[in-house]
């Protein structure tokens, strides 16, 4: 079954909070959004865990250096999973894995501003992440031209576990699907819509078909 996760760039506690529990019966995985840890702290995410302590709280941490110490603290106050940056170096990674293992938690790696996303997914998986997010990020979503087909093409041919996070929404999503992820990140298509329950459903049900 491919994972469902929601990704919450909203920027107070009380906010995510709500979206949360409007779509919780829909999701797998809650994103806790970078601009949201930046603007909360980590409070956010204990907060997170403790209104959910059924789901998997993703802290999008987006670390480029000192993983293992930015592990402890996202592992310390809740999260189930923390990205680290695949642009960083392999011994950052492999801090946050070694934090990881301590806390009987999991890495994922964002390809965010990676050249070869596939290459490196396939690189960093051998250093025991629990997979690998192939990931445009907003400002490279905005660029003329951009298709998140380039993401699913990416997806077929990685042969490690990935998610896919840049754009995902109903229009794409059995392609996404079909692309055989185990994960699908969907932000905007949810917290966005005029009614994020009705949407993440409809994401479910197209996931689940
Ligand atoms: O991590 C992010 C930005 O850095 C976004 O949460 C992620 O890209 C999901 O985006 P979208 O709103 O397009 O689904």
């Amino acid at each position: 079954m491919v994972k469902l996760q929601v990704a919450i760039d909203l920027l107070t506690t009380e906010d995510a909070i709500a979206l949360a529990t409007k779509v919780a019966p829909y999701i797998d995985i809650i994103e806790l959004g970078t601009p949201l840890i930046k603007s909360e702290g980590l409070a956010v995410i204990t907060a997170m865990k403790k209104a959910f302590p059924d789901k998997l709280v993703f802290a999008d941490f987006k670390t480029a250096d000192a993983g293992e110490l930015e592990a402890d603290m996202a592992f310390g106050a809740g999260a189930d999973l923390i990205t680290i940056l695949g642009a960083t170096g392999d011994a950052t990674i492999i801090g946050a894995v070694k934090s990881a293992k301590k806390h009987g938690k999991g890495v994922v790696v964002d390809t965010i501003g990676v050249l070869d996303r596939v290459k490196r997914a396939q690189e960093v998986i051998a250093l025991g992440v629990e997979f690998v997010e192939l990931h445009a990020g907003l400002d490279e979503q905005a660029q003329p031209g951009y298709s998140i087909q380039v993401l699913i093409d990416e997806a077929s041919r990685a042969g490690v576990p990935v998610s896919i996070a840049g754009g995902v929404k109903l229009s794409n999503i059995a392609a996404v699907k079909a692309s055989g992820v185990k994960v699908a990140v969907a932000g905007a298509a949810i917290y966005g819509a005029a009614d994020p329950a009705a949407a993440a459903k409809e994401l479910r049900e197209a996931l689940d078909a």
